[in-house]
C-alpha cells in the first residue's frame, strides 16, 4: 500500500533520515520504533508532505507522492496524527471534526453528518458541543483521531498517540485503534513503549540514526542484541 524508498532528509547537515526504505502492508499496523532523535517523527512528515524529501520516493498505491502538499495526499487518504495534540482550542468538538471533513466535502450538512459519525466512532458523542480546551488529555486524543478519521483515510500514522496517559487510558486508546483497524483502515504506529507495541503490531521497524537498523516481527526484533544496544547501550545488549 505505502512504499517508502531511499528517503533521506538533511537539517543543515545533520541527517535525519538517511536512505530509509520500508513498506506498509494494506490491513496491517506497522510499527516505528527507534531511540530519541532517530528519524521517526521526521520520516512521519516526509510521508504526509509537511517536509519533503532531498533524496527518495514515498509510493501510495502505486502513485509517487513525494512533493505533493499535505492536503493533496490527505485527499488521497493518507492522515496522520501529531505527537502534540492541536485542536482548535476555541472551536467545539464537532467543529474541530468538520474541519477533517470539509477535505473531502464543501457542504456543511454533510461535514456535520460525516464528523458526528466520527465523533460518535471515537466515543465523543456526549461531548459533541464542548469547547476543545476543555477536554481532558484522552478525550483530546480521541478528537485527534476523529479529525483525522473524518477525511477518510485508508491509511492513518499516528505518532505517539498515547503519550501521557495513564494505563486505563492506555487501554481505552489500544482500543480505539483495533476499532480503527478493523473498520478497515491501515496503521502506522510510532510509540515509545514496548509492551504497546508487542501487542498491536503486526511488524516492526526499528530506525536508528535516520536508518533502519532493524524489521521483523515485535518479538523478533525486541529482543535483537544491535535493538537492545541502540536503545539501552552495549553493556545491556551483552546481558539481554
Ligand atoms: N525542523 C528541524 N530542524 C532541524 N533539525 C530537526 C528538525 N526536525 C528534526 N530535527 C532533528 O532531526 C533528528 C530526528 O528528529 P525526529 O524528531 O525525527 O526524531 P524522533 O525519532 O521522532 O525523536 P523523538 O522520539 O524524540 O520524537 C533529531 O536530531 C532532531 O533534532
Amino acid at each position: 500500500m505505502l512504499e517508502v524508498k531511499n528517503i533521506t532528509k538533511r537539517f543543515h547537515g545533520l541527517l535525519a533520515v538517511n536512505d530509509l526504505s520500508f513498506h506498509v502492508n494494506k490491513g496491517e499496523i506497522l510499527g516505528v520504533i527507534g531511540p530519541n532523535g532517530a528519524g521517526k517523527s521526521t520520516t512521519f512528515n516526509l510521508i504526509t508532505g509537511v517536509n519533503k524529501p532531498d533524496n527518495g520516493e514515498v509510493i501510495l498505491n502505486g502513485e509517487n507522492i513525494s512533493g505533493l502538499t499535505s492536503d493533496a495526499i490527505c485527499k488521497k487518504g493518507l492522515s496522520r496524527t501529531f505527537q502534540v495534540t492541536r485542536p482548535f482550542g476555541d472551536m467545539t468538538v464537532i467543529q474541530n471534526v468538520m474541519v477533517g471533513a470539509f477535505l473531502k466535502t464543501s457542504n456543511v450538512r454533510h461535514a456535520k453528518r460525516e464528523a458526528m459519525k466520527m465523533v460518535e466512532f471515537v466515543g465523543l458523542a456526549d461531548k459533541a458541543n464542548s469547547v476543545a480546551r476543555t477536554l481532558s488529555i484522552i478525550d483530546q486524543r480521541r478528537l485527534e483521531f476523529a479529525r483525522s478519521l473524518a477525511t477518510d483515510p485508508s491509511l492513518l500514522l499516528l505518532d505517539e498517540c498515547l503519550a501521557g496517559l495513564n494505563s486505563r487510558e492506555v487501554e481505552e486508546a489500544i482500543e480505539l485503534i483495533w476499532k480503527v483497524k478493523a473498520s478497515g483502515v491501515t496503521l502506522v504506529v510510532i510509540e515509545h513503549v514496548m509492551k504497546v507495541i508487542n501487542a498491536i503490531c503486526d511488524r516492526v521497524v526499528v530506525l536508528n540514526f535516520g536508518m533502519k537498523l532493524k524489521e521483523g516481527l515485535p518479538k523478533e526484533v525486541m529482543s535483537d542484541p544491535t535493538v537492545i544496544e541502540a536503545y539501552l547501550g552495549k553493556g545491556f545488549a551483552q546481558h539481554a
